[in-house]
């Protein structure tokens, strides 16, 4: 079988990114890497090095503003230094900024589903997104063209472009089926749903009674087309609703379920300005408790990053359940490369918790601080 990854990072992508540059690959799942010689030359060219990425100066000062807006529990800890010192480092390799922000939940939360085709899953609800693609690219969606730019390169991923929320991928259901069968705890708990696409992970902590839920995908279209319309057709009580008559009790219910929506927020853009924006946001941020993130790690330039949010947004006795591919062939990214990544910055430790060895093989990881508090 031949897999096809296209990194395309287009230059211009109107004001929500720093321009970058520009990079193409193809690759195919028999070898590491077919990028010929002459694009890979040309690919140095063109990547997003550190020497050509220049951040403005300000940035580095948001950071330390950031660092002051949120005193966390780790000031005074040893992870401090690394914490002061990773400021630095957040952008390095990060291949563009899409800058991110956050989607309130619409008044009307009718319109939210208007247009969709609803699907079920054991106990859970989504919209048909075949559906969705058909109408975005029918009504040639405002700001992100993801939809025609993933058609036209026929990949699930174009890095810094769309980054695959589109799909509900693979590991998505083995994080599923460990929270049935192993009874992971949501109650009260702060929850993020890390590179959500569908949202299906934090639509199961919302159910489960989390206290609140935060929602991240890198491209606001899929919050706005596919997460939030999830999160709306998991929280309406539609038999319940259909069966009640009276006026004051269904506006009563109404307004039950849009309380419980208001658990939720959600959250575009690249994972260093989404950090930012939450750590400024929240005066007093509360760290989460349950970081879920499914086939987040493909991409090695994105690693730091990565670990950054962990560092910075997990509660001391917080844990990450992270659900990957063995590896991502063409990407480069997986397990052993992303765990190797975090034993070396000695700050976390990992956890195997189930392998899943039919097809392409799979794993379900625990990521906790070696330190709790
Ligand atoms: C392959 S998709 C997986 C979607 C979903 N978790 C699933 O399993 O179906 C990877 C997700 O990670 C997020 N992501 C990847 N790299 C990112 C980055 N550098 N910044 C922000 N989000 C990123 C994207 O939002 C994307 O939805």
């Amino acid at each position: 079988m031949t897999f096809q990854f296209n990194f395309i990072v287009e230059d211009h992508l109107g004001n929500e990114l720093t321009p970058i540059g520009n990079r193409a690959l193809t690759l195919d799942s028999s070898k590491e890497s077919s990028i010929s010689e002459s694009q890979k030359g040309k690919q140095k060219e063109q990547n997003c090095s550190t020497e050509q990425f220049h951040l403005p100066q300000d940035h580095l000062l948001e950071h330390k503003s950031m660092k002051n807006a949120a005193p966390s529990q780790d000031t005074d800890s040893p992870l401090s230094a690394a914490n002061s010192l990773s400021n630095l480092e957040l952008h390095e390799k990060q291949p563009c900024l899409r800058v991110a922000k956050e989607h309130a939940l619409p008044k009307d939360l009718k319109k939210v589903l208007e247009n969709k085709v609803l699907e079920t899953l054991p106990g859970l609800q989504h919209v048909n997104i075949s559906v969705v693609k058909t109408m975005l690219l029918k009504d040639s969606f405002p700001g992100e063209n993801i939809v025609s730019k993933s058609f036209s390169s026929h990949s699930d991923l174009i890095t810094g472009v769309y980054e695959g929320g589109l799909k509900i991928w693979e590991c998505t259901f083995d994080l599923l089926s460990y929270f049935t069968k192993d009874k992971v705890k949501f109650a009260g708990k702060k929850v993020l749903d890390l590179g959500c696409g569908s949202g299906l992970l934090g639509i199961i902590a919302f159910k489960r009674g989390a206290k609140e839920i935060h929602f991240q995908d890198y491209n606001s279209m899929v919050i706005d087309e596919v997460t939030l319309p999830n999160v709306v057709a998991n929280s309406t009580l539609e038999d319940e609703e259909n069966s009640i008559n009276e006026p004051e009790v269904k506006r009563c219910r109404k307004s039950k379920v849009a309380q419980e929506l208001y658990k939720c927020r959600f959250f575009s853009g690249e994972w260093s300005e989404f950090c930012k924006l939450v750590l400024s946001s929240d005066k007093l941020f509360v760290k989460y408790d349950l970081i879920l993130t499914s086939e987040t790690i493909y991409n090695p330039d994105y690693y730091n990053t990565l670990h950054q949010i962990f560092l910075r947004l997990l509660d001391r006795n917080g844990r990450v359940l992270l659900a990957s591919k063995a590896h991502y062939f063409g990407v480069g990214g997986g397990v052993h490369l992303f765990q190797k990544f975090v034993e070396e910055r000695d700050v976390f430790e990992t956890r195997t918790l189930k392998i899943i060895d039919e097809g392409l093989k799979r794993f379900l990881i625990e990521i906790t601080f070696k330190y709790p508090s």
